[in-house]
């Protein structure tokens, strides 16, 4: 077993000596071997003090340099084999063939970023040549970069133990901006993160780069995240997880001396629109594949649909036939901690004993040890009345909003707090009704589906996974997708600067052969 119980702070593994952190079998509750040490006030000092060090060095490596790192790194994980999967599948309660599907799709997102960092867009070159003899005033000659902000710490979600985790979305965005990684392990997966840790750790080193490059802290309480993001030397924040943790540490940000971005993925319900054409010709169907959706994971998703949003109708009620009778046959499941499992069962108690609500559907009855789906619904005025139906269920559990009207949905929407987000169910007939609260969604959501589910997020070039709070801390970014490595970039300009002393991807002539936007005219010049 090469699971030691151990974290990484530069070039070192070592056991922390703060309180002791168990990995647990989800399934069973048995406690896993081996134990894992937290962090020390002293290990959390190293790891920011040489990731400070090996900023210099590491942002300026060559593109190709940075690129070849994120693909070693892809290659370690890989290399891991099925020890890996074993452990998080053990760890997670997630079944094998969900293990081995994220493992690809962290594979691959650190791929995409090893292409994005060798075609440079991300760096956004700009050169206004100087215009001397402009009147009234000459113009001085400008060119602009983007640089990485500096160290950024990555706590890693417990819902995707890989994608989103020690080397997922936010470690991958992070590194390839140019920026050493320090992360915090979730203690759901422990040993999983140390795999894939010593992975990443491996490539540091292989590769050549500063020691800093990369750590991967435990912590045994609070101390060390909230240590973390108060340091100095760090500079942005990544957070999937709950809202109540991700505002935390957006508070801790916003009271340094120096507030630093913290881009945190919380809370969202995911809003699901079904329309009345669309639910009249397929509603059962559309009920039968909310289903599949809803419990996908356990429901442990934040893109899980928990609302639905529909005018009363035929339609609307044979979609709740179809999904009644889909999650009839669904087993209750294995989530992915005790504490995830009782939160849910305590949103579940909450929302059941609503006076306003009633059970439409529920999964299979599991026992005590199993999360059992269940549908809701409610009067759109009762839900409009209750501001707490709004909170995420983290699970799968979802609320059907009946409306009265098209007026009566225009004020659910109103209503919504901010979502990752919103699917549209329609059919041709449904197309000017959809068009008329598009914009109303726009400003609610970061992804508008259409005739699908928000589950299964794509890591692509155009994808967005991010939206107004809660869903996010700042909606201006995305978390998946090659535009994320945005959120750990800020832009630099040069004025009247020597071409010796001008970085190397802004010099005249273009050395690079990068793509730039000079007097305004975007090309290979
Ligand atoms: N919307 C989403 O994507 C997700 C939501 N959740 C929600 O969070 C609940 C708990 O799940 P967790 O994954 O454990 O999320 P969590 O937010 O409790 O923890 C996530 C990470 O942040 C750290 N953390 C949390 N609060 C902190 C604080 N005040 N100071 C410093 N560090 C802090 C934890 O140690 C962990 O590493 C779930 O029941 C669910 O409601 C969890 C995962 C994903
Ligand atoms: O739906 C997905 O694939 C990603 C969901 C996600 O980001 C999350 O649950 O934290």
């Amino acid at each position: 077993m090469t699971i030691q119980g151990q974290q990484f702070i530069g070039e070192t593994a070592v056991k922390g000596a703060n309180g002791e952190i168990f990995g647990f079998d989800a399934a069973s509750g048995e406690k896993l071997q081996p134990s894992f040490g937290g962090a020390t006030k002293d290990d959390l000092e190293r790891a920011c003090a040489l990731a400070d060090a090996a900023f210099d060095t590491y942002r300026e490596t060559s593109l190709e340099e940075r690129a070849l790192f994120l693909e070693a790194i892809a290659d370690n994980i890989m290399a891991l084999g099925d020890e890996l999967v074993e452990r998080c599948c053990a760890e997670s309660g997630l079944p094998r063939a969900r293990v081995e599907g994220e493992r690809g799709r962290t594979v691959g997102q650190l791929k995409l970023f090893a292409g994005v960092v060798r075609d440079g867009g991300f760096l956004e070159l700009r050169l206004d040549p100087a215009l001397p003899d402009r009147k009234p005033l000459p113009r001085p000659d400008l060119r602009l970069r983007k640089i990485p902000l500096g160290p950024v710490a990555v706590f890693g979600a417990s819902n995707f133990p890989l994608a989103f985790s020690v080397a997922g979305g936010d470690t991958a965005s992070a590194l390839a901006a140019g920026c050493p990684v320090i992360g915090k392990a979730h203690s759901a997966h422990p040993g999983t993160a140390e795999l894939v840790g010593r992975a990443v750790q491996k490539a540091v080193k292989d590769r050549g780069l500063p020691e800093g490059t990369f750590s991967l802290l435990f912590d045994s309480g609070r101390e060390i995240g909230q240590g973390l993001v108060a340091d100095r030397r760090v500079r942005a924040v990544g957070f999937t997880g709950s809202r109540g943790g991700g505002t935390a540490l957006m508070r801790i940000a916003a009271g340094r001396e120096q507030p630093i971005p913290v881009y945190a993925e919380m809370s969202s319900i995911n809003p699901v629109f079904l329309f009345p054409s669309a639910v009249k010709n397929r509603g059962e169907a559309i009920g039968k594949a909310f289903a599949a959706s809803l419990t996908l994971g356990a429901g442990q998703f934040c893109t899980n649909p928990g609302l639905v949003i529909a005018v009363e109708s035929e339609g609307l009620d044979s979609f709740v036939k179809g999904a009644a009778e889909a999650l009839s046959g669904m087993p209750a499941a294995v989530m992915l901690t005790r504490g995830i499992l009782d939160a849910y069962r305590k949103g579940v108690d909450a929302v059941a004993g609503h006076a306003a609500v009633a059970e439409v559907a529920a999964g299979q009855d599991g026992g005590a040890s199993r999360g059992q789906a269940k549908l809701f619904a409610v009067k759109a005025e009762d839900f409009l009345a209750a501001r707490e139906l709004q909170d995420e269920i983290f699970g799968a559990a979802s609320l059907v909003v009946r409306c009265r009207d098209e007026a009566e949905v225009a004020k659910v929407i109103e209503s919504l707090e901010g979502q990752l987000t919103v699917s549209l169910h329609i059919d041709e007939a449904d197309h000017a009704a959809a068009k008329a609260i598009l914009p109303k969604l726009e400003r609610v959501a970061g992804r508008l589906l259409v005739n699908n589910f928000g589950t299964g997020v794509e890591v692509a070039h155009a994808m967005v996974h991010g939206g107004p709070f809660p869903s996010t801390s700042d909606g201006r970014s995305t978390s998946v997708g090659s535009l994320a490595i945005d959120r750990f970039l800020r832009p630099v300009c040069y004025q009247d600067m020597p071409a010796a002393l001008q970085p190397e991807a802004l010099r005249d002539g273009n050395p690079l052969k990068l793509f730039r936007r000079v007097d305004g005219v975007m090309g290979q010049n």
